[in-house]
């Protein structure tokens, strides 16, 4: 599969031992940075990076990083057409992806240690979308997006 990582300093440690380990394992990672440490830099260019990259390549996955995840899942979401969830155990990861086809998963790296962050991304890496009534949402969703439109109230 491939994935793209994007973090801010808070999520660089996570950001190379994910990247490490799933490269291991055969995926396919694009890491957009940071490459080094700068206590000063700011999660949104790596994580709507992240985001415009997963949208354009149908099909790859990304992960996005910071230290509680909640800035990173909203700067991805700012994307058109990205769907960023922030995971944060395992049960929640496989639903991000289940009912919600979430394209990214935030992560909080100060939430984690290394494994159990590592546990929870390879739920979220390995749950296929269940479609059906999910789907509809999502094009609610999607059709809001495009138009402007919001989706109408159901009447009683
Ligand atoms: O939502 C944002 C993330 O958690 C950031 O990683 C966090 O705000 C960075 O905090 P600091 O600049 O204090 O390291």
């Amino acid at each position: 599969m491939r994935i793209y990582v994007g973090s801010d300093h808070a999520g660089l440690e996570l950001k190379t031992y994910l990247a490490k380990k799933l490269s291991d394992i055969g995926h396919e990672v694009t890491d957009v940075g940071p490459a080094t440490y700068d206590a000063e830099d700011d999660y949104p260019p790596f994580c709507i990076d992240a985001a415009r990259r997963v949208v354009a390549d149908e099909g790859s996955l990304g992960i996005v990083i910071g230290g509680s995840g909640n800035g990173e899942q909203i700067a991805a979401n700012k994307v058109p057409g990205a769907r960023a969830a922030l995971i944060w155990n395992v049960h929640i990861a496989r639903l991000a992806r289940q009912h919600n086809n979430a394209l990214l998963a935030a992560v909080g790296s100060r939430m984690h240690t290394l494994t159990e962050a590592e546990r929870i991304v390879h739920a979220f890496l390995t749950t296929e979308f269940e479609g059906g009534r999910h789907q509809r949402r999502i094009d609610q969703l999607a059709h809001y997006e495009c138009s402007g439109q919001p989706p109408a109230l159901p009447t009683s």
